[in-house]
């Protein structure tokens, strides 16, 4: 049993909206020396950021919690690993995830670098009280299904399934 009820899939071309509308908000409160990614969700966000704001300067924090491959073991969250940090406090630095969801990671993230701005396309309410800038948010029971976690595939009419 996972917590989450609801799959809130997102398209390459709404992630890609979502993060250029992140993008303008973060302009407006530059300037900034450069951008932080959390990986690995946070690389494909860092990357149209930083062509969108004119950044050149990125680096990564490489963190790891929610370990399995698919299905009910990806969405279970296990002990947070930081496998390579960053020097300094992250003052003037966006630090910029995927989203936030129970809002470990960002603590995580957080304690490591405490003057960065910390921002994420997406969040869910237990995480959102650590996010400094997000565009949308979700419900705590909805999982989120990134572009790069999905392939085109046949898909049941819903009739066929509600018959089940
Ligand atoms: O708020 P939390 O409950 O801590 O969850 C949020 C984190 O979980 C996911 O990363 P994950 O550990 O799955 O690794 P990945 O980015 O490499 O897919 C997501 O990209 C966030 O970094
Ligand atoms: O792909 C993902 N979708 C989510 O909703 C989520 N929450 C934590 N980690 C996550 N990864
Ligand atoms: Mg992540």
């Amino acid at each position: 049993m996972t917590p989450y009820s609801k799959d809130f899939p997102v398209s390459w071309e709404e992630l890609h909206r979502n993060a250029r509308a992140l993008s303008w908000r973060l302009l407006e409160q530059g300037p900034w020396k450069g951008i932080i990614a959390i990986t690995r969700g946070g690389l494909v966000p860092a990357a149209i950021l930083c062509r969108e704001m004119d950044i050149r300067l990125i680096d990564t924090i490489c963190i790891v919690s929610y370990s399995g491959d698919a299905g009910e073991a990806a969405m279970k969250q296990g002990e947070l690993s930081v496998l390579k940090g960053v020097e300094g406090d992250g003052e003037g630095f966006i630090l910029i995830d995927d989203l936030v969801d129970t809002g470990r990671t960002a603590q995580k993230v957080r304690d490591m670098l405490p003057k960065a701005h910390f921002a994420t396309i997406y969040a869910k309410p237990a995480g959102k009280p650590l996010v400094d800038t997000f565009v949308t948010e979700v419900s705590q029971d909805t999982w989120i299904r990134f572009p790069w976690d999905m392939e085109y595939t046949f898909s049941t009419p819903l009739a066929d399934r509600h018959a089940k």
